[in-house]
């Protein structure tokens, strides 16, 4: 049986097709890999989701382990090898982009499994989550994005990502895969991350004061949210009702404590404005 590095090879090579660096085409072509990524993803307990099919491996893994795919990809060139690969399976496929789908209309306890294209990510997984229809997400991401989802605070890693992903689900990065494992091979490593969601929804006004918090990491934080127009004297006196040093920066604070400061500095504006 050929390998699926000579698979890949081959079909890309009779469709009369090349990767294209536009869409962030970088084909999985380790089975071992695909292999882990399925077990990372199962039990299937609701559909499964798969942002950038590609030539339908992963995909194919996936239904054949018995999940019950919709597979969504940009790139209408894909359609005739997808048609191939995936010829009598359970599969859904949609050619469209993907930021453009309709996820808020996914059935309740719906799984992601994917290898994400890099350029969107971080606003994909962002909006997944936001959504709160989902039960797990299972993709590969650029080996640094991987990281600032799980990176804790006080970390070079640590951010706006993270705390979206700690805000949302419990995040695990399970393992990393060298460049070698993709045709071609991309330029960084990559990871497999595990987002497991708690049911939290969004809550912009948090999210509004972290952005705000981050958008200028080298700064104090109080000079970061006076610049994004919160009240400097409302912003110290937060910061001294939770017992946090004037000079604080964003990173040294964890969900817990922007949520905190969050309650005690809209509290603090209501009463100026009252
Ligand atoms: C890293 S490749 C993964 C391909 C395949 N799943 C694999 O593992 O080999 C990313 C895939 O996402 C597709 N893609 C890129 N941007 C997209 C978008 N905005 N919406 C949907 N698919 C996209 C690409 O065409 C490509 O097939």
């Amino acid at each position: 049986m050929p390998s699926l590095r000579e698979e890949v090879r081959t079909l890309l090579h009779r469709h009369g097709l090349k990767a294209d660096k536009r869409f962030g085409q970088n084909f999985l072509v380790e089975e071992a890999y695909l292999k882990r990524i399925v077990e990372a993803a199962q039990p299937f307990t609701g559909p499964v989701y798969e942002v950038g099919p590609g030539l339908g491996f992963l995909t194919r893994a996936l239904a054949q382990a018995g999940a019950r795919v919709t597979a969504i990809e940009k790139d209408l060139r894909l359609k005739p090898v997808l048609e191939e690969t995936l010829a009598g399976l359970p599969v859904e496929l949609r050619f469209q982009d993907a930021l453009r789908f309709p996820w808020r209309e996914v059935p309740e306890g719906s799984l992601l499994v994917a290898n994400l294209p890099y350029n969107i990510a971080t606003p994909l997984v962002t909006e997944l989550l936001k959504t709160g229809r989902f039960a797990k997400l299972v993709f590969l991401v650029q080996k640094e994005v991987a990281e600032r989802m799980v990176a804790r605070p006080g970390t070079p890693a640590y951010g706006l990502l993270s705390l979206r992903v700690a805000h949302h689900a419990h995040g695990e990065r399970l393992f990393d895969l060298p460049p070698g494992a993709f045709f071609p091979p991309p330029k960084v490593f990559s990871s497999l991350v595990r987002l497991t969601p708690t049911g939290q929804g969004d809550e912009p006004g948090l999210f509004q004061l972290i952005e705000a918090a981050f958008a200028h990491r080298r700064k104090t934080l109080k000079n970061a949210l006076e610049r994004a127009g919160y009240p400097r004297e409302a912003v110290l006196r937060a910061l001294k009702e939770l017992g946090l040093p004037e000079e604080v920066r964003a990173e040294a604070l964890d969900l817990a404590a922007f949520r905190a400061l969050w309650e005690t500095l809209h509290r603090s504006v209501e009463v100026e404005n009252r």
